[in-house]
């Protein structure tokens, strides 16, 4: 067992006021204890399970599977066919928001996507007519590429750009934006990971402000009457509540959503609707979950495809 430091500590009582609830909670990240492995089916489940599965939480897509402590689905065949992709549960949680959309999502723009969980989460759930998954960094593009390219996801283009370059081209085009953004990763600690520096304030300053450019200009691209998700693995309010807090003062026309089958989530850290897994439970590491809906009325623009240059295409066949 690690020893906590004293900014865990100190932010273990800005997230609980309960004391055994703080000791759980530092206890998660310093004594880190193996969370059950998940998978998202991209295929239709064989009949004949190949894994043993746990009981599904009530609000869990029948496409997602949480497997037994100890199954290695990434060592099994179906895994290299692209049968399914393995994903930690929080990440799960944090994309289920995405179930409480009725509509039909034509267009969804993922713009931080490497290595492609919640990008395939979202053209499972919604089939949209085009997934775009953006990565800006160029050496993660290759995961989200052989990910793709196994899972057989399409119609789905791969893109390299900076979210000001997408903002505009991609002004008022898409039905959902994910911005599951770039953040300390303090929930690597629960994985028994490391995350240098994640509790100190400059490093989660720098990452606030990232977090809040990346927002701003995914928002430009949502259109009316389209969502937009945004997500962390990260627990500091800063990272989360506060950026949900800083986007409503700015970006007036969206609303934040309720999540009914995450009622029980709810942070208690704003008076938005924003949706909390922590560590102690043992679902998963942990994650920040909020979805916003663009309350303008209006004209849906184009896409100018020219513009995007995708870096891997497959749009022939869905
Ligand atoms: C939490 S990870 C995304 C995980 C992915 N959505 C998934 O479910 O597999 C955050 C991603 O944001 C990317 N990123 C870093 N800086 C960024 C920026 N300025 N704009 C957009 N994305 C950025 C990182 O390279 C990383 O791939």
């Amino acid at each position: 067992m690690n020893t906590p430091s004293n900014l865990l500590i100190k932010l273990s009582r800005r997230l609980f006021e309960n004391l055994n609830e703080q000791e759980r909670f530092v206890e998660a990240l310093t004594n880190p204890q193996p969370f059950h492995p998940c998978i998202l089916w991209g295929t239709e489940k064989p009949e004949i399970p190949p894994f043993q599965v746990e009981a599904p939480s009530p609000w869990q897509p029948n496409f997602i599977d949480r497997l037994s402590l100890g199954q290695k689905p990434g060592q099994h065949p179906l895994h290299e066919k692209g049968n399914f992709y393995c994903l930690d549960f929080s990440s799960v949680f944090a994309a289920s928001t995405l179930l409480t959309i009725s509509d039909h999502i034509d267009l969804v723009l993922d713009m931080c996507a490497a290595p492609g969980g919640k990008s395939i989460f979202a053209w499972k759930n919604f089939h949209p007519d085009l997934l775009i998954s953006n990565e800006v960094i160029g050496k993660r593009l290759g995961m989200l590429i052989s990910n793709f390219k196994r899972c057989h996801i399409k119609p789905s283009i791969i893109v390299n750009r900076d979210s000001s370059i997408l903002a505009e081209i991609m002004a008022s085009s898409s039905h959902l934006a994910i911005v599951d953004a770039p953040c300390t990763g303090q929930s690597l600690l629960a994985k028994g990971e490391k995350a240098p520096g994640c509790f100190h304030p400059t490093a989660i300053n720098k990452s606030a402000n990232r977090q809040k450019r990346i927002i701003a200009n995914s928002a430009k691209i949502v259109a009316p009457q389209g969502y937009l998700a945004y997500m962390t693995c990260t627990y500091s309010p800063e990272e989360n509540e506060q950026v949900s807090e800083w986007f409503l003062e700015r970006f007036t026309q969206f609303q934040a959503v309720e999540i009914n089958h995450l009622k029980e989530y709810q942070s208690h850290l704003t008076t938005i609707p924003c949706y909390r897994m922590f560590p102690q439970d043992r679902l998963g590491a942990g994650a920040f979950t909020v979805l916003f809906k663009n309350t303008d009325e209006g004209e849906v623009k184009e896409v100018n495809m020219n513009l995007l240059s995708g870096v891997w295409t497959n749009i022939l066949e869905k």
